[in-house]
């Protein structure tokens, strides 16, 4: 039997005092009678990486593209704590979120080819978002373009190659610069690892982990590989079939389980 619609919430001890950068409450959608999310609330606080997991439908996808505002719940309220924010955001109309999104919100796909022109220049894929939020001196774009694909370390004596060239991994850390390149309030990461050979897989979770240590990025991470979640998370929503399960901390959730499908998880990967 499934849990409650929002899961077992224990009494966190906050990460920070800081009120939650991201809120989204009673979050709802359907696919004709697919019921993709079912009352779905999340709560993000500023330098923390949330890891939301579980199995293939569970709505994980979705609910990352509802805050990245590529798509609409039939009913839910999101707020971001940004400047010049107010409101449900998903009141906002296309331009508007379109402007938003550039400005304050990262995101690297899964498959590469939803967040980049496989066939520009790795820089020019970093440049675009430069562009879209009014940068226009092509000196600035370059530069600021170099020093998000060095931070996102990626090899700068390739930075004019086009991804559809590059490896997986570096494809992956172009989307990444891309994402990072305006400094967002929030870096979305859509299963960023998947596909990835094992040992390219440990270097871009490196290089997600350095640059959250280093400038505190907020991240919500997706993945249904734990292995990747308990690497990276702070704190852990457990989804399925559309709702949330079980969240907590990373280490109370590994630990100490509680609702039985997490049990079943943690238990399988052991
Ligand atoms: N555009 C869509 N049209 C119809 N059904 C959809 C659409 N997007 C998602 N769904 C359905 O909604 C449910 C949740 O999908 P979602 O992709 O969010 O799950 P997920 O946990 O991310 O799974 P996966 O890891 O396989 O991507 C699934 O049953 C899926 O088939």
């Amino acid at each position: 039997m499934d849990a409650p619609a929002q899961g077992p919430t224990r009494d966190l001890p906050r990460l920070m005092s800081a009120a939650p950068i991201l809120s989204m409450t009673g979050i709802n959608r359907r696919f004709g009678t697919v019921v993709a999310l079912q009352d779905v609330s999340a709560t993000v606080y500023p330098g923390e990486v949330l890891g939301i997991v579980g199995e293939s439908g569970s709505g994980k996808s979705t609910l990352l593209r509802m805050m990245n505002l590529e798509d609409s719940p039939d009913s839910g309220d999101y707020r971001l704590a940004i400047p010049g924010s107010a409101g449900n955001l998903f009141d906002l109309d296309r331009y508007a979120r379109r402007m938003l999104c550039a400005r304050h919100i990262g995101i690297v796909y899964q498959n590469p080819h939803l967040g980049l022109l496989m066939e520009n220049s790795s820089s020019g894929n970093v440049a675009e978002r430069l562009l879209i939020a009014g940068e226009r001196r092509f000196s600035v774009l370059r530069s600021r373009a170099r020093e998000a694909l060095d931070a996102s370390e990626f090899p700068l004596e390739r930075m004019d190659a086009r991804p559809v060239e590059l490896s997986g991994g570096m494809q992956q850390r172009v989307q990444l610069a891309k994402a990072i390149a305006l400094e967002p309030a929030l870096l979305l990461l859509d299963e960023p690892t998947t596909g990835l050979d094992v040992s390219v897989q440990a270097l871009v979770l490196d290089t997600l982990k350095r640059l959250q240590r280093d400038r505190a990025i907020t991240m919500v991470l997706v993945s249904h590989d734990l292995g990747v979640i308990r690497t990276m998370a702070d704190r852990v929503m457990v989804m399925r079939k559309g709702r949330v399960v079980e969240e907590g901390l990373a280490d109370q959730i590994f630990q100490d389980p509680q609702h039985p499908y997490t049990q079943a998880l943690v238990h399988a990967k052991l």
